[in-house]
């Protein structure tokens, strides 16, 4: 036996939701780039958790539910002005968050597939308010209701805001949403699953894979590129800025990954994006910027931008705040999380690797005294 470090290229599981072939990536056999241009976010949940995508009615039916199920228990929302919002991470507040709405749900333990659908539903509806409200009450502001009638994507931001966004704005969150829905294995799916395959519930699937996800190799990169442009300030400072990180052996974030070799085929939409709002908000320079360090590391290293790389400066041209980019990809991926639990469910099998033991050998025990 021998150990593949970081599980590098082990198919472990099948599956039918995403798939990424020769860098193209798949949701159900769909494009990435085919959705990313054409779909509403709502519509991709609902290819996600039925393997299809839904007609009219079916799409009606769905986003109202998703709609009736935003609000939020009023012991999740009075929960936030126990702490100090201002010294945690959001994603930390919203693992925390999660767990406890747990707690709300009578059904949060009830296993069978009717219960768990309604679960997906609760808590794809709940995450974007969770963010939206953690970040308003931590601005010393009151929480603000969804709208009947706005799409998830202008929810979020009406929820965030108190004003609805303009075409613009809802579609590059509605794009954002749909480019980071699924994504085959990555850290926090695999997670998630390995979580719920001992057969433990839906919200600690998911509460697991918030957790993952929080990290700077994954889904936490997104803010750290936003630090890293600041950082930067000016275009001239960019390539000594890299190139002092490279000498000191420190990754740069939003650069690289592990399946892709030669580019994320969702960094592209992002990059196009980042580069239409930034010059409408005479933001230009966080783009040119970025494009002179993805060329750089490109040219250098031969690594592509990934997914985190571009949508940092998309969400600042929005005005987001830099530590809600994180919670944003997960309220996205929330999605991915639910569809790969259900499939677990549907074909169970606990998940349990070895590991090949490099450590010492036939040690004898020795009485405390005599050590
Ligand atoms: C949504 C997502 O999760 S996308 C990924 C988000 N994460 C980031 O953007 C963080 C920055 N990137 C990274 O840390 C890595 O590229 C990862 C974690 C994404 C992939 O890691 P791995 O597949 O394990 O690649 P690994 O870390 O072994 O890198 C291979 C080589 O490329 C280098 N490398 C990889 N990424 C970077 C980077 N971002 N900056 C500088 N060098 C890098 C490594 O130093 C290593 O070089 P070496 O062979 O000379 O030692
Ligand atoms: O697949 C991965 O390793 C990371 C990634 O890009 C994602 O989760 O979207």
């Amino acid at each position: 036996m021998s150990a593949t470090k970081g599980l590098e290229g082990i198919i472990a599981t099948e599956s039918s939701i995403s798939s990424i072939i020769d860098d193209q990536l798949t949701y159900v056999g769909y494009t990435i780039d085919d959705l990313a241009e054409n779909a509403s976010f709502e519509e991709v949940i609902y290819l996600l958790w039925n393997k299809k995508l839904p007609n009219q009615d079916e799409l009606d039916a769905f986003s109202d539910d998703l709609f009736e199920n935003m609000a939020l228990p009023d012991e999740v929302l009075s929960h936030f002005k126990s702490y100090n919002l201002h010294s945690v991470h959001p994603m930390a507040a919203l693992r925390t968050a999660i767990s406890l709405l747990g707690l709300f749900d009578e059904e949060a333990d009830v296993m069978d597939d009717a219960a768990n659908k309604r679960k997906a539903i609760r808590l794809q509806a709940k995450v974007s308010a969770v963010v939206a409200a953690f970040s308003r009450i931590r601005d010393g502001l009151e929480p603000v209701k969804p709208k009947k009638g706005l799409s998830y994507a202008a929810n979020f931001l009406y929820m965030l805001n108190d004003k609805e966004p303009n075409d613009l704005e809802e579609e590059a969150i509605n794009k954002a949403l749909v480019l980071h829905a699924d994504h085959e294995l990555n850290a926090s799916t695999f997670t998630s699953r390995v979580c719920v395959a001992t057969l433990s519930d839906m919200y600690s699937g998911i509460t697991a894979a918030i957790s993952a996800l929080k990290g700077p190799l994954h889904g936490g990169a997104n803010e750290r590129v936003m630090q890293m442009l600041s950082e930067i300030d000016e275009i001239d400072n960019a390539i000594p800025y890299v190139k002092e990180k490279m000498a000191n052996k420190e990754k740069i974030m939003g650069m690289g990954h592990r399946v892709y070799r030669n580019g994320d085929p969702r960094a592209k939409h992002l990059k196009k994006m980042s580069k239409e709002l930034t010059a409408l908000k005479d933001m230009s320079k966080w783009y040119e910027i970025s494009v002179e360090i993805e060329e750089y590391i490109k040219s250098e290293k031969g690594l592509p931008a990934n997914v985190d790389f571009y949508s940092a400066s998309v969400y600042h041209s929005l005005g987001i705040k830099h530590d809600l980019y994180t919670p944003i990809f997960a309220m996205s991926r929330f999605s991915g999380w639910i569809a790969h639990i259900l499939e677990q469910y549907e074909n169970n099998r606990l998940i349990r690797p070895r590991a090949e033991y490099v450590g010492p050998k036939q040690q004898q025990y020795v009485k405390i005294n005599e050590r």
